[in-house]
């Protein structure tokens, strides 16, 4: 039987990730690699491929809103992985799935067209994670597209976690707590089931800080409950986004200081959160590497938003038996792991500080009741085994 070949997109706002996996009995990831900073002269692109070579090029001459020229680059790399070897199967993270899209989906042209009604719902995203469908449609197109969306993981979430207390009308348009970064708390659930099997049945809460972040309650494997909502703005604050908000601000925005529309999506979409916070950066590298009282100021916020969710969370779990940290700032940033746990004995969290600054994978002490862990998120993986789950299943229907 020859290879099956399986490339995955994550496009985001200023990224592509991508890897490709070679499917036998099993998924191996033979290539990974993102480009960052799509619009700015810094552009580049990063990959390793699997015979050991690394490529490390500046692409600022990309034009920052063309997804599709930025995939060129893609494919090149591609072209010197695995010369002309077929790619079977695309897998595209895409953010906003809505109502209708509840697992993975083969990606026909009306398809594509309802996820594009839902653009609006994940501006950051959704427009990009469509026109990487695109640019692959135009450059695989024997290859079955296939899109696995962030919200699906939560759409079984019980109806009090699911609904905003506006009139029932709204809840039946789909004006509801979807949930996002769902890829990344499926994976960590399969992999909390291949090392620690009597976690993953518990009650269980995922943080997922990256650029951007939420915390997931989970049961049984399942999610109940999200710290994100209709949009990937609300619950906690993010690189560039404000999290939860009075909705009484931005009428007073609207209304009194009269800020058009776009000026406040442009505000809690790009300049708010951290990066608003301490007026220096997104980066939680930068802030902690910079220490002034605006940058502590941003980091304290942050930990005491997760703190609360923690709590809130706990709540709806009634109880908790594990705490897993993920995503950039989570898999990497050991004092904010620390913060976030300190004081948290009465529940039961506590940390083994050695363990913890070495980023090994259990971090609580011994003694902790509750067990508290470090997972390397994969959402490629993830988007991986959709695709090919799917690829599968049309090869022997
Ligand atoms: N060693 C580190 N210490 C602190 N923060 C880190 C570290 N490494 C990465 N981060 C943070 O992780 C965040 C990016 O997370 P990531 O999950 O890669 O984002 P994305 O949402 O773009 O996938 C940035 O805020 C970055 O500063
Ligand atoms: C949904 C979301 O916030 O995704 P990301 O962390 O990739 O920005
Ligand atoms: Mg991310």
């Amino acid at each position: 039987m020859t290879m099956r070949h399986v490339l995955t997109l994550n496009a985001g706002s200023s990224s592509i990730k991508f890897a490709l996996f070679e499917q036998d009995a099993e998924l191996v990831e033979i290539l990974r690699g993102q480009i960052e900073g799509l619009g700015s002269a810094a552009a580049k692109l990063t990959a390793k491929l699997n015979d050991g070579m690394v490529v490390d090029e500046r692409i600022g001459d990309v034009d920052a809103a063309d997804h599709e020229a930025a995939l060129g680059r893609v494919l090149d790399v591609l072209q010197r992985a695995i010369g002309r070897a077929a790619v079977d199967a695309v897998g595209h993270r895409i953010v906003h799935g809505g109502l209708a899209f509840t697992g993975p989906v083969v990606i026909e042209n009306d398809v594509l067209q309802r996820l594009e009604t839902l653009a609006p719902l994940a501006p950051l995203h959704q427009p990009h994670n469509l026109s990487a469908v695109r640019a692959a449609q135009r450059a695989f197109p024997d290859a079955l597209q296939v899109g696995c969306f962030d919200t699906a993981f939560h759409r079984a979430h019980p109806w009090v976690n699911d609904t905003y207390a506006l009139p029932r009308d709204f809840y039946d348009q789909g004006i509801r707590r979807y949930g996002f970064h769902g890829l990344s708390y499926e994976y960590v659930v399969s992999r909390l089931k291949e090392i620690a099997p009597q976690d993953e049945k518990g009650r269980v809460v995922v943080m997922h800080l990256g650029n951007g972040a939420s915390m997931c309650a989970i049961r049984d494997g399942r999610s109940i409950g999200s710290s994100m909502g209709f949009t990937a703005l609300d619950g906690l604050p993010m690189g560039t986004r404000c999290g939860q908000l009075d909705p009484g601000v931005v009428l007073y925005l609207l209304q009194e200081q009269r800020m058009t529309v776009e000026a406040v999506a442009d505000l809690l979409y790009h300049h708010s959160g951290l990066k608003g916070l301490s007026g220096l950066s997104q980066d939680m590298r930068e802030l902690e590497a910079a220490g002034t009282p605006e940058a502590l100021q941003a980091i304290d916020y942050f930990v005491d938003r997760i703190r609360r969710e923690l709590g809130a969370m706990a709540a709806i779990l009634s109880g908790l038996d594990t705490i897993v940290f993920c995503g950039g700032i989570g898999e990497h940033a050991w004092r904010i792991r620390a913060r976030i746990c300190q004081n948290f004995e009465w529940l039961g969290i506590e940390l083994d500080e050695g363990r913890n600054r070495a980023g090994e994978t259990v971090i609580s002490s011994d003694c902790s009741r509750i067990r508290a862990f470090v997972i390397n998120t994969n959402e490629e993986m993830m988007l991986a085994r959709h695709a090919a789950g799917l690829l599968a299943e049309r090869r022997s229907g």
